[in-house]
C-alpha cells in the first residue's frame, strides 16, 4: 500500500464529504484523517519545506506563496492520508485533483476536484503532493506519530543501530539513575523528547524555525524559548494565589483562562453573553474561544516563563494548544479535596463578585472538574509531565514546594 497526503483547503471544507467521496470512488482508501487549523507560522513552514510547483500551469505565473498561506489559514483544514495498493498513488491523486488552476481545470479536466470545487489558483480546493515530491515527508508533517512502513534487512539494522539503540540505552541508563515513581510514563516522555530532538535537524523543523523567525519579525512571539507551565487544580485549590507568588519571584507572566473569559464577558461582546451563562453553569467554554484568547495574550509576552492558569480543562483543549500554539514544560497540579475547596470558595464568594462563587455553581464546577478536567491530569501524569502539590497546607507551605519545581 502506498500513501500520500491530501489537504482539503478551508474554502472547500464545507464540501469535504463530496471530496472524500470522489477520492474513495476513484479507488483510494483514506487511512488517516484529521481536522485542524493552521496558523501562519505553521503554514509558512509547510510551504518552505515543500515548495509548491513552479506555476499553476505551463503558461501561468507561479501562485505567490503568501496567497497559498492565506488560503490555507482561512479556516479548518482536513488533512488526509490517501492510500492505494501498488505504485503511483501520488500521480494518480494529482490527476484526480486536476491542474493547479481551477480555471484551467474546468476546460482541461472538468471532472477533477479542482474543476468542481476550486475558486482560484490559491483556493484550489485541495493540496496534493506534486509528482516527484516527497509524499512521505508531507504526510509526516501532518501525521508525525503515524507509523511508517518499517525497513527490513540491512536497512532495518542500520535504522535500529543509528536511531533506536542509542536513545534507548541512554533512556534506560537515566531511568535507573532517576528511579521515577512512574517508570513507563517517564521513559515514554524521555524517548518522545529524544525523537523530537533528533527531528530537530530535518527539513521541516528547519523550515519551521525559519518561518517562526519571520513571524517573530512580524511581531508574532516565538514561544519555544519560554518555559510554559500549565497550572491546574480544582476550583479554589489555590492556583491564582500561587501563580501570583511565582510572578513576583521569577518575573513570569501569568495568564488565567478564567480571567480572560471573564474579561470577554465584560467586553459586552455577543460571545461574552454565552460565556457568562456557561461559567455560571460550571460548564467548559469551547476550546477554540479560550485558545484564541490565550494565544493572543501570550503572543506579546517576553517573560522568561508563562503560567497558564486553569487550562487545559479538557483533553481536546490540551491537544489543540500543543498542536497550534506551543509545547509546554510541565503541569503544576494543586491537589485539594472538595470540602477544602468549597470552604475557600464560599469565603471568597463573600467579596469576589464572581457569578460562580455560590453553592450551586460550585457543585457544578466540581462535577465538571472530576468528569472533564481530571482526565487531562491523568493523561499527562501517565506521560510523566505532572508535578503534584498537596494544596491543603497554608499558602506559605504550598509555595515552598511549588518554587522547588522552577
Ligand atoms: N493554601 C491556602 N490555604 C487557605 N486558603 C487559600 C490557600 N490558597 C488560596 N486560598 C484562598 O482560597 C481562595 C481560592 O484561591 P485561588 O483564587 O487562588 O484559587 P484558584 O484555584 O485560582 O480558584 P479558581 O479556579 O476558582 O479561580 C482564595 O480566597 C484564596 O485566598
Ligand atoms: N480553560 C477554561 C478555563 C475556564 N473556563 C470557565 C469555566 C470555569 O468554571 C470558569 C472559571 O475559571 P477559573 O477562574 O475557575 O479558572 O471559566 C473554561 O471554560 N475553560
Amino acid at each position: 500500500m502506498e500513501s500520500t497526503l491530501a489537504l482539503v483547503k478551508p474554502h472547500a471544507f464545507p464540501r469535504a464529504d463530496e471530496i472524500l467521496s470522489a477520492i474513495t470512488s476513484a479507488g483510494f482508501t483514506i487511512t488517516a484523517k484529521d481536522v485542524l487549523s493552521l496558523n501562519t507560522t505553521r503554514a509558512a513552514a509547510f510551504y518552505a519545506a515543500h515548495p509548491p510547483p513552479a506555476g499553476a500551469g505551463a503558461s501561468s505565473p507561479p501562485v505567490p506563496v503568501a496567497d497559498l498561506i492565506g488560503a490555507l489559514t482561512a479556516g479548518p483544514v482536513m488533512a488526509l492520508v490517501v492510500s492505494k495498493a501498488g505504485g503511483g498513488v501520488n500521480d494518480e491523486l494529482a490527476s484526480l485533483a486536476g491542474p493547479e488552476d481551477p480555471a484551467t481545470a474546468r476546460t482541461a479536466a472538468p471532472g477533477s476536484l479542482r474543476a468542481r470545487f476550486g475558486v482560484d489558483a490559491a483556493k484550489n480546493a485541495v493540496h496534493v503532493v506534486a509528482p516527484g515530491a516527497d509524499a512521505e515527508a508531507q504526510v509526516a508533517f501532518f501525521f508525525p506519530e503515524r507509523e511508517r512502513e518499517l525497513p527490513s534487512g540491512a536497512a532495518a539494522k542500520e535504522y535500529l543501530m543509528g536511531s533506536v539503540v542509542p536513545s534507548l540505552t541512554k533512556g534506560l541508563t537515566e531511568l535507573c539513575r532517576v528511579a521515577p515513581a512512574d517508570p513507563l510514563g517517564w521513559l515514554s516522555t524521555f524517548l518522545g523528547d529524544a525523537a523530537r530532538e533528533a527531528r530537530g535537524g530535518d527539513a521541516s523543523a528547519d523550515a519551521e524555525a525559519e518561518a517562526a523567525k519571520g513571524a517573530e519579525a512580524n511581531g508574532e512571539a516565538k514561544k519555544d524559548k519560554q518555559k510554559i507551565v500549565f497550572v491546574l487544580g480544582g476550583p479554589g485549590s489555590g492556583k491564582g494565589t500561587q501563580c501570583a507568588r511565582l510572578v513576583e519571584d521569577f518575573h513570569f507572566d501569568h495568564f488565567s483562562a478564567g480571567d480572560l473569559l471573564r474579561a470577554e464577558v465584560k467586553s459586552g461582546s455577543s460571545t461574552g453573553v454565552e460565556i457568562d451563562r456557561m461559567i455560571a453553569n460550571g460548564e467548559i467554554v469551547p476550546g477554540d474561544i479560550t485558545i484564541s484568547l490565550l494565544a493572543n495574550a501570550i503572543s506579546s509576552s517576553t517573560a522568561p516563563g508563562i503560567l497558564i492558569d486553569g487550562f487545559p480543562r479538557k483533553l481536546d483543549q490540551a491537544g489543540a494548544f500543543e498542536k497550534d500554539v506551543s509545547d509546554f514544560a510541565f503541569v503544576l497540579f494543586f491537589d485539594c479535596p472538595e470540602e477544602v475547596m468549597e470552604e475557600r470558595l464560599l469565603k471568597r464568594g463573600e467579596t469576589s463578585g464572581r457569578v460562580d462563587d455560590n453553592a450551586e455553581s460550585i457543585r457544578k464546577r466540581f462535577d465538571t472538574f472530576v468528569k472533564t478536567s481530571m482526565p487531562v491530569i491523568e493523561y499527562y501524569e501517565a506521560k510523566g509531565k505532572v508535578r503534584r502539590v498537596d494544596a491543603t497546607k497554608t499558602p506559605d507551605e504550598v509555595y515552598a514546594v511549588v518554587k522547588g519545581f522552577f
